[in-house]
């Protein structure tokens, strides 16, 4: 069975990053791409890099053009999806890659977004591990996945987010680590800020410079990073989180530490990360010693992650590297997708990253 599909917001980074994907899986046809201040043009005059659907016409942005999918994926700016979904049938499946729908928190939203509040979705990362508070070593991602089997309607995590719980979310799930003090500083690519002119992005002003942003714990990504880790079973979870914006057009790498729960060996730390990520096709733990690059993901559908204790300081230190465009955003968002259809999760989406 082939299913057809709307990409709404074709134009940007994350919608031209999921044609990409969707033109190498054998389950899903394009059918329609929608933008906004480029509707009406051929696809080919925004994605020259995008051959396979480069005769397709952007269609403005409406739920007129997104009804009569089988499968409908927005990559829109945040607060443009709520309103539109609404308008469109229980039985489509529909994949939101903006933040509208990941906070299962109404006063959060009205905290760190503002505006209408439409109401959390299944949360669109299948690997994430889920725990009774009480019992946090039991925590297995199983739960997540039977819920995104379920649902017609997935909220994409964060790309940074999503770097940080891959990071985190296996030592908290299994008690190793204390999530009360958690730090992490992240190196991002440029390209997470959308195509939209920045100031703060003009080449000259990011060419061979490193620039902190969102400094002193007011990133809006803050409370999506809690909900997941507390979800994996971390109690009074709180985290300093930093990005740092570094001259790479795509990519994330985080550094993130947390506390030595009493009484962990070294060994028990890396097996929690191993026994998390062993059968787990997209996240993976590199040997002992190793540690990602943030290039080592770039075109992949993976996360890789490399820990090591350091013994001193009394922190297990976690780093860990996605492609933010892919495992970030259009990769997970398919990956997601694949489950919610009953397909194969790994369908269409690739494992190898592109390097050097
Ligand atoms: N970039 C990334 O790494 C990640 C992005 N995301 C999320 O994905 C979504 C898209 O991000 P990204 O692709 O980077 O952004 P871009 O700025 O690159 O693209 C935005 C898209 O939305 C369209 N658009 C702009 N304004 C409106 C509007 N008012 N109503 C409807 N459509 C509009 C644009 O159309 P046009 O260009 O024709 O005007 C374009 O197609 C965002 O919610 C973002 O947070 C999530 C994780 C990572
Ligand atoms: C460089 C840069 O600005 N990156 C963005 C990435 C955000 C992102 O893509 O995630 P959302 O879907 O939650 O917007 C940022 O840190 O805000």
């Amino acid at each position: 069975m082939s299913y057809s599909v709307a990409v709404a917001g074709a134009s940007g980074y994350a919608g031209g990053e999921l044609l990409r994907l969707l033109a190498a899986h054998p389950e899903f046809q394009v059918t329609t791409v929608t933008a906004h201040s480029n509707a009406g043009e051929k696809l080919a005059a925004v994605h020259p890099h995008l051959l396979t659907y480069a005769e397709l016409v952007l269609k403005p942005t409406e739920a007129a053009s997104l009804v009569g999918h089988d499968v409908v994926f927005l990559a829109l700016p945040h607060g443009a999806s709520g309103a539109i979904t609404a308008e469109l049938p229980d039985d489509v499946l529909v994949v939101d890659c903006g933040a509208d729908h990941r906070l299962t928190d109404p006063e959060a939203w009205a905290t760190w977004y503002g505006g209408e509040y439409y109401g959390a979705w299944t949360y669109g990362m299948p690997e994430l591990p889920r725990a009774d508070a009480d019992t946090p070593a039991t925590a297995t991602a199983a739960a997540q996945r039977a819920e995104l089997a379920q649902t017609k309607r997935i909220a994409v995590p964060g790309c940074n987010v999503s770097a940080v719980t891959f990071g985190l979310a296996p030592g908290i799930a299994a008690g190793v680590i204390q999530a009360d003090d958690l730090v992490s500083v992240l190196s991002v690519g440029t390209s997470g800020a959308g195509k939209s002119l920045k100031t703060n992005l003009l080449a000259s002003e990011i060419a061979g410079s490193a620039s902190a942003y969102g400094v002193g714990g007011v990133h809006r990504h803050v409370p999506e990073i809690i909900q997941n880790l507390t979800a994996a079973g971390g109690t009074g979870v709180s985290i300093s989180f930093t990005p740092v914006l570094v001259p790479m057009s795509r990519g994330i790498l985080a550094t993130s530490t947390a506390k030595l729960a009493p009484g962990v060996t070294a060994a028990e730390v890396r097996a929690a990360w191993q026994a998390a990520y062993a059968d787990e096709p997209f996240a993976h733990l590199l040997p002992e010693g190793v540690f990602p690059r943030s290039g080592d993901t770039t075109g992949a559908n993976t996360v890789l992650v490399g820990l090591a204790v350091d013994e001193r300081a009394g922190r297990v230190v976690v780093v860990s590297a996605l492609d933010n465009l892919v495992k970030g955003t259009a990769g997970a968002a398919i990956q997601s997708a694949n489950l919610a259809l009953g397909l194969d999760e790994t369908l269409g989406l690739p494992v190898n990253g592109v390097a050097p």
